[in-house]
C-alpha cells in the first residue's frame, strides 16, 4: 500500500536555524498519526511543509504518490487535504458561519445549493447546526474551532491535518470534536500537546525533538492518579 503523504529526508531552515533535520514520515490510509512535542519543535512547520506552504531546503515530498516540489504541484492536491490551522482566526474570513463552511465546497466546484447543503450537513454532524447564521468572528474560541472543522469536512477530504485541534475548546465541545474525528473515515495527521485527547484518537504517535521525529508509544499506567502517557520508543 502506498502512503497518502510521505516525506523523505526533508530539511527546513528558518532564519538560519534548522527546524526539520532530514525528516522521514509516511501517512497511510486508515491511520491517525499524532505528532507531539514541545513548543517550537517544528510541528506546525511540518504540517505547513507537507502542503507546500514552507519551502524545504532539501528532501522529497510526495502527496498521493506524486512528487511535489512547486506551487503548481502542491495546489493540485490541497483540496484533498483539510488543514485545520492552529489559529481559527486565520481560517475564518466570511461574515457568517454558513458562508465560511460553504466556501470550500464552492471553491471545488459545487453549486451554491450543493455547497449550502454540504455545509449545513457538516455543521449538523458536529452538533453545531444552530450556529449557521451566526457571525463567525463573534463565536467563542471553541465554537470557531468546530466551525473551522466543519468547513474542512464539508469538502470530504481524504486526509485531515489538524494543528492543535483542542486549542481553546472546553470539555463539552471537546467531546463533540472527539466524536466527529473518531467518526471521520479518512487518514489524519494530528499535532497536539493534549495527550489525553491524542490517546483517545491516535493510532500511532511520533515525538518531534531536535528537528527529528521519534516513534512513540501511547499507553496508560497507574501513578498516584490514573492518566495516559506518551513515551518515545527505542529506535
Ligand atoms: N516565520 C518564521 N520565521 C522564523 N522562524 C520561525 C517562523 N515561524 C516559526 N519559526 C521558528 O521555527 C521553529 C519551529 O516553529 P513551529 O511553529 O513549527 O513549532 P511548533 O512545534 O509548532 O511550536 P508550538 O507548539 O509553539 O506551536 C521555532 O523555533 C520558531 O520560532
Amino acid at each position: 500500500m502506498s502512503a497518502l503523504l510521505s516525506l523523505d529526508g526533508v530539511t527546513v531552515t528558518r532564519a538560519g536555524k534548522t527546524v526539520l533535520a532530514g525528516v522521514d514520515l509516511a501517512l497511510y490510509q486508515g491511520e491517525r498519526l499524532a505528532v507531539i512535542g514541545p513548543n517550537g519543535s517544528g510541528k506546525t512547520t511540518l504540517l505547513r511543509t507537507i502542503v507546500g506552504l514552507e519551502q524545504p531546503a532539501g528532501g522529497r515530498i510526495r502527496l498521493f504518490g506524486e512528487d511535489c516540489s512547486n506551487e503548481r504541484q502542491f495546489r493540485r492536491f490541497r483540496p484533498r487535504i483539510g488543514f485545520l490551522f492552529q489559529d481559527s482566526d486565520d481560517q475564518l474570513f466570511c461574515p457568517s458561519v454558513i458562508e465560511d463552511v460553504s466556501f470550500g465546497p464552492l471553491n471545488i466546484g459545487c453549486s451554491h445549493a450543493q455547497s449550502m447543503e454540504r455545509a449545513q450537513a457538516a455543521l449538523d454532524d458536529l452538533g453545531i447546526g444552530h450556529l449557521a447564521d451566526r457571525i463567525s468572528h463573534r463565536l467563542s474560541g471553541g465554537e470557531k474551532r468546530l466551525v473551522c472543522l466543519a468547513g474542512l469536512l464539508a469538502m470530504n477530504p481524504e486526509v485531515l491535518m489538524l494543528d492543535e485541534p483542542t486549542n481553546g475548546v472546553d470539555a463539552d465541545n471537546g467531546q463533540l470534536l472527539l466524536a466527529a474525528l473518531n467518526a471521520y473515515r479518512g487518514a489524519m495527521l494530528l499535532v497536539s500537546h493534549d495527550v489525553e485527547f491524542v490517546s483517545q484518537l491516535a493510532t500511532r504517535a511520533v515525538v518531534a525533538q531536535h528537528g527529528r521525529l521519534l516513534s512513540a508509544e501511547i499507553h496508560e499506567h497507574v501513578h498516584f492518579h490514573h492518566h495516559r502517557h506518551v513515551h518515545t520508543k527505542p529506535e
